[in-house]
């Protein structure tokens, strides 16, 4: 019998999801992502859909069982539906997940579902829609939450909603996102601020520990969930009262990159094994090649992954900002 490789690194962690980013472009300015907007540095056209696919094949050949798209903001693409379809379609690809800005998200959902979109992911970081503004530059708070209940009608398996802690901007809405999921049935994921090569005047206002969360979670009767052997670094928190779940996605907690189950692969097309890498490997050279001799190269650059990021270092990789590779 044809049994499957698994991508395994040095350190026995197995890596069955990939996140694939499809454009670095954005048109959000959130003050600690981009906070001057973006602006395009390189020539470099997009991964196109038949190097999408070849990319997809080739994970999943190693195992992969989950993509989850990403950007820069990923709705900007206009074959968004076509690249969901692309990568649910892959063989050996179980589920299709959505992170986005929810700019336009009402409109395009419904031809990302049937495409066949199966989780997506939601950010805002205020529920005040003044100081989401403030924050991303755009009054669209109303349009991502309408998103999430629109999601949740359509019968999306996972729902989440991501909020990054920022000392001076959210820290006093905290009560107010637990209240947020009493009767919605989603995720709501605190993220830890992360300095990048950009913003490290931003993380040193700005930046908290989840770890005040976890202690007011914890005596507020929330409990951890087990999430399942390959869930990957985020922690989850429920309540017999609450219909939602509290995530916490702490990159500076002990031990935090011992689960990771990811790898990325930016818009162009280069590998990075790890969010915080200082190198990268470039696949597209490879990508008209059989699927098998692209699936035999990833496992052989996973060898190289890391233990682990160099954040408590002060150091980033050389991720400028996180919408160059998807967070
Ligand atoms: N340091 C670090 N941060 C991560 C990692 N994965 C996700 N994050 C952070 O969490 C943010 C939210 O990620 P999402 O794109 O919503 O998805 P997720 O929570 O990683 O994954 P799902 O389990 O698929 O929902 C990312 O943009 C990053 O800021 C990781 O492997 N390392
Ligand atoms: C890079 S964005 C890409 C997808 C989409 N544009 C969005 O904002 O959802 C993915 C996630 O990363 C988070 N993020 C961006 N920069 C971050 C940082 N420095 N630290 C922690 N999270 C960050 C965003 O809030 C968002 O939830
Ligand atoms: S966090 Fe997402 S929406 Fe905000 S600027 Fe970065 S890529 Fe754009
Ligand atoms: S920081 Fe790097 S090693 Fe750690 S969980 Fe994230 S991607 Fe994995």
């Amino acid at each position: 019998m044809h049994t499957i490789p698994t991508l395994t690194d040095q350190y026995q962690r197995r890596f069955t999801y990939l996140r694939l980013s499809v454009t670095d472009a954005c048109n959000f300015r959130c003050n600690y992502c981009l906070p001057d907007g973006y602006s395009c540095d390189s020539d470099e056209p997009n991964l196109s859909i038949p190097e999408i696919a070849a990319v997809a094949n080739a994970f999943a050949l190693n195992g992969t069982k989950k993509i989850r798209i990403t950007g820069g903001e990923p709705t900007l693409r206009k074959d968004l539906a076509e690249i969901i379809h692309v990568c649910k379609t892959t063989p050996g690809i179980e589920s299709v997940a959505l992170t986005s800005n929810g700019y336009r998200i009402t409109r395009l959902l419904p031809s990302l579902v049937d495409a066949g979109l199966d989780q997506l992911n939601l950010s805002a970081d205020s529920l005040h829609p003044a100081q989401f503004q403030l924050i991303t530059g755009h009054d669209k708070l109303q349009e991502v939450l309408a998103g999430l209940d629109l999601a949740l009608e359509l019968g999306l398996s996972k729902v989440k909603l991501n909020v990054v802690l920022l000392q001076e901007y959210n820290k006093a809405e905290i009560d107010n996102f637990f209240a947020f999921v009493k009767h919605k049935n989603i995720s709501l994921r605190f993220i830890e601020l992360m300095r990048t090569g950009d913003n490290g005047a931003f993380f040193n206002a700005q930046h908290f520990s989840g770890q005040e969360i976890e202690t007011r979670l914890l005596e507020q009767g929330w409990r951890k969930t087990d999430t399942g052997p390959h869930a990957g670094p985020a922690k989850e928190y429920s309540h017999p009262e609450y219909a939602g779940r509290i995530g916490l996605i702490m990159p500076y907690s002990k031990d935090f990159c011992s689960s990771c189950n990811r790898l990325r692969v930016s818009s162009v097309g280069n590998l990075h094994l790890c969010l915080f890498a200082d190198e990268n490997q470039s696949l597209r050279p490879l990508l008209s090649m059989p699927s098998e001799q692209v699936a035999r190269h990833i496992r052989q650059c996973v060898l190289g992954k890391k233990a682990t990021h160099e954040l408590h270092n002060n150091l980033s990789g050389s991720t400028r900002h996180l919408a160059m590779l998807g967070g």
